[in-house]
């Protein structure tokens, strides 16, 4: 397989430990041996460390600490302690454990053989400027107490350069959690493919930057276990490029790029409507309308003067009251309501569920939901829904499921399996779950954690969708691409102004440059 497919295919992947040792089991059955393997994945990973080094401007005359812990992940930090003493570094290995498997124990004392200094107490690392982390990987399997758990903390108050192997000692390999105590990793080399812990929420400060190390599982045991469709899966850049409506055909008119109507805003939320609106915008949508209490009519029209406003009758605090007459569902393709709505704007909710289009419901159009029997109301629908909520609105809508599970990637399944619907449950890794399937967005950035990103958000997915019903292809794909393409503009956003400059505007202004280094001109 070209290695370009191959690393795309395996960015696409995620595994539990399990099935990670079901393949490796696999692969052992099949005929290479532990140790060989152990040594190709240490050697992979010593030359990445290389790598890391010279960018991080670690060289030869500084201190690498090398924790070793009783397993396999123990064996692969001696393997690159030893590389690593070979390439000239000056490595000291600590290993507090009284028992290591075997191969993990040959290799132990191979190093002593060597010369490579080992130290017997943690107080002798605090000289190193570099640590590598070995001690546990995948078979963690308890939580960690005692003598490990106070070495692993006194680790993390000396704030040095900390490189985990496979995963920062103590966190769970599915969950994430934090078993008891956990080494924070700087970075992380994630070995074979990406475990799960990678893409919940939880580890994340623990995890650093994280890079897959790829040592040539092949695809056909991968595929053996997890299947030809697995149920989790992560979004990459190509996935979510694919599914964009580009190029747009030679002949394409307005009305061929679909028609999207946003129901938002009130007095007291204008900006709302106004972010869903510059959201849309950036999708390139053929025709947008926006619905919005009568009173802010003027403000949207001037921050967007390429959308048909539609003022509707309000309330006496300024929500929409119900829908202008002149709006007639049938006519979009699409449908978007919520943002700054309030909940005083609750009788329109009825109205769109009937709506025969696929709609999309954030913000209070979630709240309001949540007072009108979700599962039923959902499953009632005949065309896609799509929900949007961050978790705090994920737990008013379905109380019942939080009381029994923790794990997001799970709980979005189950409401998706419950209702039917695409949940979009927002949060720095995102999942979005049909009752099939799951795809989390795996990179992001917290300069995104503020009022109004999830206005955009709904906006651009509700302006990607029209096309896409248009040409009759599923919808779930081009909810990944506008996930995934939101967070883009972030990190783009937040790379050029600093994490605290990403507001929701100019988050609207970094959707289109965002998307460029990945579209091929039109040649
Ligand atoms: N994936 C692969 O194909 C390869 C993985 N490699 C590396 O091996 C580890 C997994 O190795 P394993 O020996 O199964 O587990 P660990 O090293 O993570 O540790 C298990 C070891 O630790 C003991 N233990 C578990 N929990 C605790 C605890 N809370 N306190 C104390 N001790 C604990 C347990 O009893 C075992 O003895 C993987 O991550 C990779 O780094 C291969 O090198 C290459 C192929
Ligand atoms: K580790």
């Amino acid at each position: 397989m070209n290695p370009q497919l191959r690393t795309e295919k395996l960015q696409q992947i995620v595994v539990t430990a399990e099935q990670m040792r079901n393949i490796e089991d696999r692969i052992f059955s099949a005929g290479i041996p532990v140790a060989a393997l152990m040594e190709k994945v240490a050697g992979k990973i010593s030359q990445r460390l290389q790598t890391l080094f010279s960018e991080q401007q670690i060289n030869r005359y500084h201190k690498i600490g090398i924790l070793v812990g009783p397993g396999h992940n123990g064996g692969d930090a001696l393997v690159i302690a030893r590389e690593l003493y070979f390439l000239g570094y000056y490595v000291i290995i600590y290993s507090p454990f009284s028992k290591r498997k075997e191969l993990t124990e040959a290799h132990a004392n191979y190093a002593v053989s060597l010369g490579i200094p080992v130290c017997s107490n943690i107080e002798e690392l605090q000289t190193c400027d570099v640590l590598i982390d070995g001690l546990f990987g995948f078979g963690l399997e308890r939580f960690i107490i005692g003598e490990i758990a106070t070495i692993i903390n006194t680790i993390n108050t000396w704030n040095k350069f900390v490189v985990s192997i496979d995963l920062p000692s103590g966190i769970h390999t599915d969950t994430g959690e934090i078993l008891g105590t956990a080494i924070r990793a700087d970075f992380t080399l994630c070995l074979g493919l990406w475990k799960q812990a990678f893409l919940q929420e939880v580890g994340l400060d623990y995890i650093g930057i994280a890079e897959l190390i790829d040592f040539d599982i092949p695809l056909t045991d991968i595929t053996a276990i997890l299947g030809e469709s697995p149920i989790l899966n992560r979004i990459t850049p190509s996935i979510a490029i694919h599914s964009l409506p580009l190029p747009r055909l030679a002949n394409s008119h307005k009305y061929k790029n679909g028609h999207l109507l946003i129901i938002a805003g009130s007095q007291q939320y204008t900006g709302a409507a106004i972010l869903a609106g510059l959201g849309a915008r950036a999708s390139g949508i053929g025709m947008l309308s926006i619905a919005v209490p009568n009173s802010i009519k003027p403000l949207l029209s001037s921050a967007l003067p390429e959308a048909l406003i539609i003022g509707c009758p309000e309330t006496e605090n300024g929500a929409i009251l119900k829908l202008s007459e002149e709006i007639d569902l049938r006519r979009y393709q699409t449908i978007a309501c919520g943002p700054g709505l309030t909940p005083e704007a609750h009788p329109i909710l009825d109205r769109v569920l009937t709506a025969n289009c696929p709609i999309i419901l954030d913000a209070d159009a979630l709240n309001i939901l949540a007072k009108l029997n979700p599962f039923f109301t959902l499953s009632s629908r005949q065309s896609p829904t799509i929900i949007t909520p961050h978790f705090g609105e994920f737990k008013r809508l379905f109380p019942e499921l939080i009381e029994l599970e923790k794990n997001k990637i799970t709980l979005a399944k189950q409401a998706a399996e419950l209702t039917g619907a695409i949940i979009v449950l927002k949060g720095a890794r995102t999942c979005i779950a049909t009752p099939n399937q799951v795809w989390i967005n795996p990179d992001s950035t917290p300069a995104l954690g503020r009022g109004g990103s999830g206005d955009v958000l709904t906006g651009l997915i509700g302006g990607l969708l029209p096309p896409i019903i248009l040409a009759e292809k599923p919808v779930e794909s081009i909810v990944n691409t506008a996930v995934w393409w939101h967070s883009q503009a972030g990190i783009l956003a937040a790379r050029e102004r600093t994490e605290l400059g990403v507001d929701a505007y100019t988050l609207t202004q970094y959707l289109i440059p965002a998307l460029i280094p990945f579209i091929k001109p039109r040649s």
